[in-house]
């Protein structure tokens, strides 16, 4: 069964948008963010039948459920999907390690792309359908007319930044605006931003945090005449096409994770994902819905916990102040994508699984997070949450331990990056809770650890031996520091500003 069919969560209304109007639009008018309006659900025989697939050609097979043959036919989607990956350093894109057998709990190894972040599996797919989109309506245009051209909005606590930057960087009709909050991404993260000579790219640094900077860019996609006038588009996890990209890595490590241990272990699988949007693991759920065979989806959280809270308490709350943590990436107070998770429950538990009720009660939830800064949702949405995810919070102390903990026992002494420390430390406690060994632990190492140079040196500068130069610095990431920033400062949280920004860079 093919789901080729979107609307937005907010809608109380008949809608039935394609792929193409999704992606190109970004934030649905109404606020809410595009969900496919059914789940497909794969046949018992697909293990079989994908499990020899490579990366590329599975994308394919599930790209190929959501994408009409409209919106793309068959020989350009595998075009774009063999251009998109063809950037990446491993030939599996996505590598699944053991970090230890005896606790099964293996690694997924997100970081292979261009800016060394899981942001570039969904990025540079994303970045090649915009060109091709654009490429696509201004054909149908004669010469005469303006050529349509997009304006990319996004906001950054680092990577998606510069994964959305690596990206479009120089695709025609394609001008870049890049919000991320000042001091608070590591120095690595600002190099590969604001270093990249390409001037269709711009950056903007913003006293605020990266909240601030998710709302801006919420409230210019809500500016209808600015949107019209430069047709505004999202990079961030609002976009669809972001999710949709992340499934892949699911299904494949699945399939990786039977060779490593044998497809007839028959022990439950569970995913761990270091989480802030909500965007990573939703890609899980998707994944789950349709068919993998997931025990359970595991949020792992740092001190920014409302989704650890959430799955507690029931309660949706945003706490007073971001936190500052060794994992900035994550530092995130609400949680954009968690809205697309509570659609679907909220419709599941309606008698007549109506869509345009559930944009209905959703709309009404998301005004009351607006103005009182949470609700609680219904104990049946709450207990569904439960059966479909678990969750855990780890702080800063146990997330430097954990590098240290991995780094001494390991083989190869691994290093892991932060983000990717809080999923492992969480595999650790989850798998330490079941000493029969039932489940297998898939821990997705979201970004490299070269990106986190101070966290790491905090972790393991005392170690003998150790060299964050020689042993986890990049070559191609030394030569960032030497050269030239972009940077346009915004002393103030402020979407007035931006706009002037922006337009005062397309007029250049
Ligand atoms: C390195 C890293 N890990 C984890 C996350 C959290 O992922 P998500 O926001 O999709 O939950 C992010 C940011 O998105 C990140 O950059
Ligand atoms: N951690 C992200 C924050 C933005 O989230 P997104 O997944 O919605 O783009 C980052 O690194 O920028």
């Amino acid at each position: 069964m093919s789901s080729a069919s979107y609307r937005s969560t907010r809608s109380a209304l008949e809608e039935s948008l394609s792929f193409e109007d999704v992606v190109m639009t970004g934030l649905a008018h109404d606020g809410g963010l595009f969900v496919p309006s059914s789940i497909p659900t794969l046949d018992k025989g697909f293990i079989e039948d994908w499990k020899n697939l490579d990366f590329q050609q599975l994308a394919f097979k599930i790209m190929r459920l959501y994408i009409s043959t409209t919106d793309i036919p068959d020989n350009d989607l595998s075009i774009l999907i063999e251009k998109s990956y063809s950037t990446f350093r491993e030939p599996e894109v996505t590598p699944l390690k053991t970090l230890d057998a005896d606790k099964q709990i293996f690694l997924l190894e997100l970081f292979h792309g261009p800016t060394y972040a899981f942001k570039d599996v969904a990025l540079q797919f994303v970045g090649n359908l915009f060109e091709y989109f654009l490429e696509k309506r201004n054909k149908l245009v004669s010469e005469e007319t303006k050529k349509q051209r997009i304006t990319v909005v996004g906001a950054t606590s680092g990577d998606t930044g510069s994964a959305a930057i690596y990206g479009l960087r120089g695709k025609k009709n394609v001008s870049v605006f890049i919000l991320y909050p000042t001091g608070r991404v590591s120095p690595i993260q600002e190099e590969q931003m604001t270093t990249v000579e390409d001037l269709n790219v711009h950056t903007l640094s913003v006293k605020g945090t990266f909240d601030d900077c998710q709302d801006i860019v919420k409230q210019i996609f809500g500016d209808r005449d600015f949107d019209k006038k430069y047709s505004v588009g999202a990079v961030n996890s609002i976009n669809w096409a972001r999710i949709l990209a992340q499934m892949t890595y699911y299904f494949y490590s699945y399939f990786q994770l039977m060779k490593l241990v044998g497809s007839s272990d028959g022990k439950k699988v569970r995913f761990v994902v270091p989480s802030g949007n909500f965007g990573d693991i939703l890609a899980g759920f998707y994944a789950k819905s349709m068919g993998l065979p997931v025990d359970k989806l595991i949020i792992a959280t740092n001190e920014n916990d409302i989704l650890d809270r959430f799955l507690k308490h029931g309660r949706y709350e945003r706490s007073g102040e971001v936190k500052a943590t060794y994992s900035p990436a994550m530092d995130i107070l609400i949680s954009s994508n968690f809205e697309r998770l509570l659609w679907y429950y909220i419709r599941q538990n309606l008698t007549k699984q109506d869509d345009k009720e559930a944009g209905r009660i959703l709309n009404s939830w998301m005004s009351q997070l607006k103005s009182d800064g949470s609700f609680t949702a219904d104990a049946s949405v709450v207990e569904q949450a439960r059966s479909d995810f678990d969750s855990n919070r780890v702080s800063d102390e146990e997330t430097i331990e954990t590098i240290k903990n991995i780094y001494d026992a390991h083989p190869s002494k691994y290093v892991l990056d932060p983000h990717s420390a809080i999923g492992v430390r969480t595999s650790l406690s989850f798998a330490a809770k079941d000493p029969e060994r039932n489940a297998n632990y898939i821990s997705l190492a979201t970004a490299h650890p070269a990106k986190f140079a101070e966290v790491v040196d905090k972790a393991l500068l005392a170690v003998e031996g150790y060299s964050f130069e020689r042993d986890v610095l990049p070559t191609e990431l030394k030569a960032l520091s030497t050269k030239k920033k972009r940077i346009s400062l915004v002393d103030e949280a402020s979407v007035e500003k931006v706009k002037e920004i922006i337009v005062e860079k397309l007029g250049e």
